[in-house]
């Protein structure tokens, strides 16, 4: 087999100005410029393959994450990337468990955002080497080989290799043809920004109503009368039958969570969304424990920043939807762990998904859980907000309020050159005319 040498880790500060229109706001980031750490990885002697892996972060602070991934670059350089796909779960643990770097983590903050970038660009990769996409490239592994990329290290305690391989189901070709067509439930979180006026709000309900939308999220958090506002308008809108949930990006203690969500039962939502800090598994459980006879669950996961604080969070029945996100912890190989965690315990995978290149990378997850692991829709659904997919090579499609699986080969991570020169930092053509 020809080598695939890893020439060069490419890394980028990209930064979209979402804040001039308040898109992506909520209680505690009221000004988001979504925004990437963006890897490409260059391969010797080949112009054409490249992987493109993305970190989403918000603006300033992306220069951190860039230079977590320069610092990473001295241990991908030089690679065979056959090598590593034969030995991900060796490769993804020397990358994480360095023995200087990883004091300034261990598996968590910007070193391990840059982890991810790195690691899903690797994975974009191996997918267009095998002129696939992700979805499929992991419906089409060997279940042996697909459990070979995940680190068992701090969760065989919960769950073994030999567990997952026999979770793994037999090809499925009419959940395949299904994804194709019928394709995944989405949600969408696009009429709840807080930073939205009513008028918005209540058009893109109406907007996506028509699309065929049935789940609708809202932010709340920041003001107790203007949430109960905001939720009739949406609750008004949208009818008694169709979801509504809430989210609170981490805005309370867990005594004002409780407090604060019994007063919005009447609106009826499905979940409330990271109600305290995420590091808090106990504080979720005993938020999950009170709102269970109001019949309102506990959904958390985009800012859990490793498989360890998912396993405690599912032993501890803190959580009744599991948040995945793409690019908080380190890559598809940690996901998929959490994937068969969540399995195990019984607990529905929907996945994050605002913020920039996120729909592009879970549906990819989420459509390969549905094919291979759980075959389950029920109470599944993945969250869609229509920022800045122009700017993608591939762009997810949307239709009738699902996601129909992506036929391109990839990730669906590669943002255009034309982005890039007008979106980079600080110099790209748009942020060289503002500044000027
Ligand atoms: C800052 C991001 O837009 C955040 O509000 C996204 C989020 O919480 C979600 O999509 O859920
Ligand atoms: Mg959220």
């Amino acid at each position: 087999m020809t080598a695939l040498r890893i020439e060069r880790v490419e890394v980028r500060d990209i930064r979209f100005p979402t804040s001039l229109e308040a898109h992506g706001s909520d209680a505690m980031h009221t000004d988001p410029d979504y925004s990437c750490a963006y890897v490409t990885i260059h391969i010797e002697n080949d112009s054409v393959l490249k992987g493109h892996g993305l970190a989403f972060t918000l603006g300033r602070g992306t220069e951190v994450v860039v230079q977590a991934v320069r610092s990473l670059a001295r241990l991908v350089e030089g690679e065979d990337c056959h090598e590593i796909w034969n030995d991900f779960a060796g490769f993804w643990r020397k990358i994480t468990s360095e023995s200087q770097m990883r004091w300034i983590g261990p598996e968590k903050g910007a070193i391990h955002l840059a982890v991810a970038a790195v690691v899903n660009a690797l994975w974009d990769l191996w997918a267009r080497h095998e002129n696939k996409p992700v979805w499929k490239l992991l419906v089409d592994l060997p279940p042996e080989k697909l459990v070979s990329t995940i680190d068992f290290r701090y969760i065989t305690d919960v769950i073994t290799p030999a567990e997952c391989i026999q979770m793994l189901k037999e090809h499925r070709p009419e959940a395949e043809s299904e994804m194709k067509t019928t394709g995944f439930p989405a949600y969408t979180t696009q009429v709840g920004w807080l930073g939205y006026s009513d008028d918005t709000v209540n058009s893109l309900c109406k907007e996506f109503l028509n699309d065929g939308f049935t789940s609708f999220k809202v932010k709340v958090g920041q003001n107790l009368e203007d949430d109960k506002k905001r939720l009739k308008l949406v609750r008004d809108a949208i009818g008694p039958d169709h979801n509504l949930m809430i989210d609170a990006n981490q805005r309370w203690d867990v005594e004002e969570a409780i407090q604060w969500v019994t007063e919005l039962q009447e609106f009826k939502p499905l979940w409330i969304e990271e109600p305290t800090s995420p590091d808090d598994i106990l504080g979720h459980a005993t938020i999950a424990k009170a709102l269970k006879p109001l019949d309102i669950g506990v959904a958390t996961g985009e800012m859990c920043q490793n498989r360890v604080i998912f396993k405690q969070l599912l032993q501890a029945n803190a959580i009744s939807f599991c948040q995945i996100d793409s690019c908080r912890m380190g890559g598809i190989n940690e996901v998929i762990a959490v994937y068969f965690m969540a399995k195990k315990f019984g607990i529905p995978v929907c996945p994050h998904a605002g913020g920039v290149g996120l729909c592009e990378m879970v549906q990819h997850l989420q459509i390969w859980d549905y094919i291979s692991l759980t075959g389950e829709k029920q109470n599944r659904m993945i969250e869609w907000v229509d920022h800045l997919h122009e700017h993608f090579t591939s762009p997810p499609k949307v239709r009738r309020g699902h996601y129909i699986a992506p036929k391109d080969p990839g990730y669906s991570t590669e943002i255009k050159i034309r982005s890039i020169e007008t979106y980079e930092f600080p110099d790209g053509k748009y942020w060289s005319s503002v500044q000027n």
